[in-house]
């Protein structure tokens, strides 16, 4: 691997890799019936990209990935799942390698010497990249219960008290790229009154964009629906420089530029299976913190069903709605379905963050939500898009919302309630300057300023969902 291949961190330094090549399973991926049935030889190179600096220093495996526990993750995707596609099978290598604490970035070459080709060849492989800024199109393999251990699971210990960030003597780089603009410095929201009890909505509304969806990665492998809230949740240490985009990671408050320093949690070594573990994310917060909201919807009422959404959201005791975005209707990321609507909602709360995760899952709850197909069409879908400047990754909240940086359908309405809006943490920056580029953003139709105190023709669904295809200007 050559010096092209590097991957740096923010401050511009090379960082340390961790190759592992050569890993080989007999698996049963491919399209032709032969694959599925007789199996054939697969074979990966994996290069882990992190900074090795302070396991090192420490000569502590707690601190680096464990490339035997990488090992036997890699051969598990190899031999598991069969499906078409050796991308697929690269694609669900890197997610389950960036889930890992401590690694930045993952490169995945995936071989496949015995692959059907009708003329003489020496192997085809399909490398790829993946990192917080180009986050894998599937979901981290989670081996069964007890099937890969690690040297150090012993069962759950105490937890430490928190570190503060500046005690780290090897990571002169860690709090700098925590650092994100505060919610509160954001501009006055611009909030035209409704009625009385109906919250304040903002504009002005954007054109009508028109024009397909973003490309639709397929639903059956992707997503986080790791089970019931609170269960499995956090572990391990310092998360250096970011881009871990799933997995098991402190929660951490950012630190404004010129901010009080950050601070991690320390170590939280291990997790016995099945117990709740409470961390800060279950911390009522000692100020009112701002949260956004993604509400979406594509089944049934659609509109009927956000603006209740959005009154119930406004009668959670301990959750006050401060103001709503026009109301967008969206080209469907994800499976085949119908367009969606979709709003954004911003609070302010004294509810702990997965205080919160249960007050909007119990609003999807009361609104008919089912979780039947990944990404696939809802009654109403409310997520967190941001909590204050938490960042936090865990097994049942990952805070800012994993994908909110790259998806149009909620950095648009976003941007439209709250000009000057952050997303705070790793791929996140101005939410205006994220709208414009978001894959996705020739999906968002058109948006509609008065949709809570008016029916919006363009919006009333068809028997099965939200008609698609039509570009009105209400
Ligand atoms: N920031 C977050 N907001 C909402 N849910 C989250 C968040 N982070 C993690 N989750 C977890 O994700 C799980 C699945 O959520 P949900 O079914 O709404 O996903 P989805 O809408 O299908 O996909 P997506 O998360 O990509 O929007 C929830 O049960 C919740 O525990
Ligand atoms: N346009 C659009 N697409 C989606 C949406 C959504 O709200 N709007 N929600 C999804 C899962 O949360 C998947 N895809």
């Amino acid at each position: 691997m050559n010096v092209q291949d590097d991957v740096h961190d923010e401050g511009g330094r090379r960082l340390d890799q961790i190759r592992l090549t050569g890993i080989s399973a007999t698996g049963y991926h491919g399209v032709f019936g032969h694959e599925r049935r007789d199996g054939q030889t697969f074979v990966a190179d994996v290069v882990v990209h992190m900074d090795t600096r302070r396991a090192a220093a420490g000569d502590d495996l707690a601190h680096t990935v464990d490339y035997g526990e990488v090992a036997q993750l890699v051969a598990a995707v190899l031999a598991g799942d069969p499906v078409d596609l050796i991308e697929t099978v690269a694609e669900r290598i890197a997610a389950t390698v960036l889930a890992r604490p401590h690694v930045q970035a993952v490169d995945v070459a995936v071989h496949k010497p015995q692959a059907p080709i009708t003329v003489p060849f020496g192997d085809v492989v399909v490398s790829i990249r993946r990192d917080r800024t180009k986050l894998p199109a599937a979901e981290p393999y989670r081996p069964p219960t007890g099937q890969v251990r690690r040297p150090t699971d012993a069962g759950a210990r105490p937890r430490t008290a928190p570190l503060p960030l500046t005690a780290d003597p090897v990571l002169p780089s860690l709090g700098a790229p925590l650092t994100a603009a505060p919610l509160a410095a954001a501009s006055p929201v611009p909030a035209p009154l409704g009625p009385p009890g109906t919250p304040p909505v903002a504009g002005p509304a954007s054109p009508p964009q028109g024009s397909p969806a973003a490309p639709a990665p397929d639903a059956s492998r992707l997503g986080h629906d790791t089970g019931p809230d609170g269960a499995g949740a956090v572990v391990v240490g310092p998360a250096p420089t970011g881009a871990v985009p799933t997995g098991v990671m402190p929660a951490v408050t950012a630190a404004a530029p010129d901010g009080p320093p950050t601070e991690l949690m320390a170590p939280l070594p291990d997790v016995v299976e099945g117990e709740i573990v409470l961390d800060a994310l279950d911390e009522p917060p000692s100020q009112p913190v701002r949260a956004v909201l993604a509400l979406g919807a594509n089944l049934g009422p659609a509109q009927e069903t956000l603006r209740q959404a959005v009154a119930d959201l406004a009668a959670t005791p301990g959750l006050e709605v401060v103001a709503v975005s026009p109301l967008a209707r969206t080209a469907a990321v994800g499976p085949e379905q119908p367009d969606y609507l979709n709003a954004v909602v911003l609070t302010r709360t004294t509810l702990a963050a997965r205080e919160l995760l249960r007050a909007v899952h119990a609003v999807e709850q009361r609104h008919g939500r089912e979780r039947l197909e990944h990404w696939g069409p809802r009654t109403l879908d409310v997520d967190i898009v941001v909590y204050g400047e938490t960042l936090a990754v865990t097994d049942d909240l990952e805070l800012p919302h994993p994908r909110a940086h790259e998806r149009a359908f909620v950095l648009q309405p976003w941007a439209q309630v709250d000009p000057d809006a952050q997303l705070p943490g790793l791929g996140g920056g101005p939410v205006a300057q994220l709208a414009a580029t978001a894959p996705d953003r020739d999906g968002v139709r058109w948006m509609a300023l008065d949709w809570l105190t008016a029916p919006v023709p363009a919006a009333n669904p068809e028997p099965d969902g939200v008609p698609s295809g039509e570009t009105h200007l209400p």
